[in-house]
């Protein structure tokens, strides 16, 4: 361990959400001021969808939160602070059905994770925050380096793993990723490991080759484990936008993913697209990242997450005041 700094955010977690959020709420705030001008018609509905999708909150999110809107409210003045209200419970129902934290369930050991996702989506950095998570819940936690394409990723994970004081496997630059997959999964099992995450390389532009390398080690793993991977996990870089939901189509298509970590809403005001991604692919929502720190990735919890997004104070805020 060299640098505890890294390590420790200075304020709580819940603090760091409703910063991280800020941007993101703060633009909502703003697309949704005009409500205030004159009582709910046909055209206030259609502004007031409009600003919601402008929101990132999906097309989806934003007809449902208005068709409540037209059915209980018409014709009525509504403030923002009641259209907060209702934002944030919408956005709460979506995200309750998809959080589900990372658990270690496999038996036997270890409960081996597959994390994907494009280059600069903040894979490395995820890894070595759940790493510490997991370390946290008093597990014991292995790398595979499976990015094998660039040195800069093997040896990224390497730095991570010493700060961690956690073993580090790889191969190579250019090296088998599937090989280096069973030869880490075999190593874990060896150990009585309880958690193995396997990084892998995210380069979009040759589809065919990275959707035929990730079936490969898939493939290979479950030579050596039938149940593994367990989980398939997509990190999402949430300052991308809505090109977060295409990355999850196609990596639905080439991984098979099961769920989503996504990163950076602390770097954007387009943070409504977590909301979206839920909702549009029905995938759980292991963590997100509200920062740099390894204690800035955690499970969440939905109702807080919805409030600070629509910029209302949380249940815990309003017992503090
Ligand atoms: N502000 C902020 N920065 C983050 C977050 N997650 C990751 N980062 C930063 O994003 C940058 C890129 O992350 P890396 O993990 O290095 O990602 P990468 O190596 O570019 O991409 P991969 O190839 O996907 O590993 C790093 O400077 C991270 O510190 C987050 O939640 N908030």
């Amino acid at each position: 361990m060299t640098d505890t700094d890294d390590f420790t955010p200075k304020v709580g977690w819940l603090k760091r959400l409703r910063a991280g959020l800020g941007a993101t709420s703060d633009k909502l705030s703003g697309n949704l001021a005009m409500i205030e001008r004159r009582p709910l018609d046909d055209d206030m509905l259609e502004e007031i969808e409009d600003a919601l999708i402008a929101s990132d909150l999906g097309p989806a999110v934003a007809g449902r939160i208005t068709a409540k809107l037209a059915a209980d409210r018409f014709g009525d003045r509504v403030s923002e602070g009641e259209l907060r209200e209702l934002v944030a419970a919408e956005v709460e129902r979506v995200l309750m059905r998809a959080e589900e934290p990372l658990e270690v369930t496999a038996f036997p050991r270890p409960h081996t994770i597959l994390v994907v996702g494009v280059n600069g989506s903040g894979k490395t950095t995820t890894i070595a925050k759940l790493a510490h998570l997991f370390q946290e819940q008093d597990y014991n936690v292995m790398l595979a380096a499976g990015d094998t394409f660039r040195a800069a990723a093997v040896e990224q994970l390497q730095v991570w793993g010493d700060r961690l004081n956690v073993p580090v496997i790889s191969t190579n630059v250019g090296g088998d990723a599937a090989s280096l997959a069973f030869d880490a999964l075999t190593k874990a099992w060896e150990l009585g490991t309880d958690v193995l995450i396997i990084d892998t390389a995210g380069r979009l532009q040759n589809k065919q080759g990275l959707m035929d390398e990730l079936a490969k080690i898939k493939r290979v793993l479950k030579r050596r484990m039938e149940a593994a991977p367990h989980d398939t996990v997509l990190v999402l870089d949430a300052t991308t936008g809505q090109n977060a939901l295409s990355q999850i189509d196609t990596f639905k298509e080439v991984a098979g993913v099961t769920g989503l970590v996504m990163t950076k809403l602390d770097g954007t005001a387009r943070g409504g697209v977590l909301v979206a991604a839920s909702d549009r692919s029905g995938l759980k929502l292991h963590a997100i990242g509200v920062g740099e720190k390894l204690g800035d990735l955690r499970p969440f919890d939905p109702r807080s997450f919805a409030r600070a997004l629509a910029g209302l104070p949380t249940d815990e805020e309003s017992k503090a005041e």
